[in-house]
């Protein structure tokens, strides 16, 4: 296994301004198009923020299974709250990891014969009554991701050489967010090691938080390479939006996660951010130097991708929790 060092980019260089952000710029653009990871430091959170956000994390995970299991996410037609071990899903075999998803608190949207499946997606959140913290601290750390997404796709869109709001629009009011707490338990068989399989992210950008465990690895032309934790950083990646509107000039990157060896876990938090979930993603005029490189977005039969957003995030959520799938979409002949 190589180890990759990731482009590591600072957000305050954007902030500054002139020759800084014009370097930012290029560091940006170069980290998107060679491996689509890089480190993100100088966001403006603190060390302190991160830890109380993994230190949830532990608090919940280690809450016995019954308690665990009364916010189940079987029990939520919105895909949020709990998943056991075993319970989710990629390329078609169980991940050795459990996880607490939560997404922006909504109501649930009244159903109409005519209104898209998508919109189901929204309603409200699920949350252990034995850790009230949890509601006020994760909404508000869901909020400052989603603050900072908004600065990165700026940069993204001036890096496209497009207006520096051109994906506004999309994000406006209500941009779907989804945010997951994540433990990835030592693995009891040596070759079990299936944390999350090999999957690209639907939405436009994520952001992930390590704990002290590295498992992390991206795909890359000279096969997986490991991300190992960098203190204070968050690894941000570019998702399957970002490679539609760029007809593939930026692409999304496959990942996953190898469970650590026996007896040792690792803990993560992850931040996706995708547009609206009734806004079809532009696809971005190019300038001919940049339309040159961009080959299309990929074309998988195993993972069509879609510009409507709400098919794109409810296909992702339905292969990747088939329990959730099978109680409440049942009526669906075709996925999405
Ligand atoms: O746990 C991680 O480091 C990344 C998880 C991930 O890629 C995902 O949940 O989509
Ligand atoms: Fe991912």
């Amino acid at each position: 296994m190589k180890e990759l060092q990731l482009p590591v980019l600072d957000l305050s260089d954007f902030h500054a301004g002139g020759e800084r952000r014009q370097s930012f710029l290029d560091d940006l653009g170069e980290a998107a198009r060679n491996v689509g990871f890089f480190y993100l430091v100088g966001h403006g959170l603190t060390n302190e923020q991160q830890r109380q956000v993994m230190q949830l994390a532990a608090d919940f995970f280690a809450l016995p299974l019954a308690q665990k299991l009364e916010v189940e996410m079987r029990h939520s037609p919105h895909f949020r709250g709990y998943t056991r071990l075993q319970g989710e899903v990629t390329l078609g075999r169980p991940d050795s990891r459990e996880q607490f998803d939560i997404m922006r608190e909504e109501p649930v949207r009244p159903q109409a014969r005519d209104q898209p499946t998508w919109w189901r997606l929204h309603g409200p959140n699920q949350w252990p009554a034995q850790l009230p913290q949890m509601r006020p601290v994760l909404l508000q750390w869901q909020q400052e991701l989603s603050d900072i997404t908004v600065t990165l796709l700026r940069a993204f869109a001036l890096v496209l050489q497009q207006p520096e709001h051109i994906f506004d629009e999309t994000i406006q009011d209500a941009p779907y967010q989804h945010m997951k707490l994540i433990r990835y338990p030592g693995r009891s068989l040596p070759d079990e090691e299936q944390g999350v399989g090999a999957h690209k992210d639907p939405g436009y950008l994520t952001l992930v938080l390590q704990g002290e465990q590295s498992g992390l690895e991206v795909l890359t032309e000279d096969g997986w390479l490991a991300a190992r934790p960098l203190p204070g950083s968050f690894v941000v990646n570019i998702g399957e939006l970002l490679e539609l509107a760029s007809n593939g000039y930026l692409r999304a990157t496959y990942h996953r996660v190898v469970s650590p060896p026996a007896g040792i876990e690792r803990l993560s938090c992850a931040f996706f951010m995708a547009a609206r979930l009734d806004a079809t993603v532009p696809l971005l005029p190019l300038p001919s130097h940049l339309a040159e490189l961009a080959k299309g977005p990929a074309s998988d039969p195993l993972n069509p991708l879609f510009y409507q957003v709400g098919q794109n995030v409810l296909k992702g959520r339905l292969r990747s929790h088939p329990d959730v799938a099978q109680a409440h979409y049942r009526d669906l002949a075709v996925p999405a």
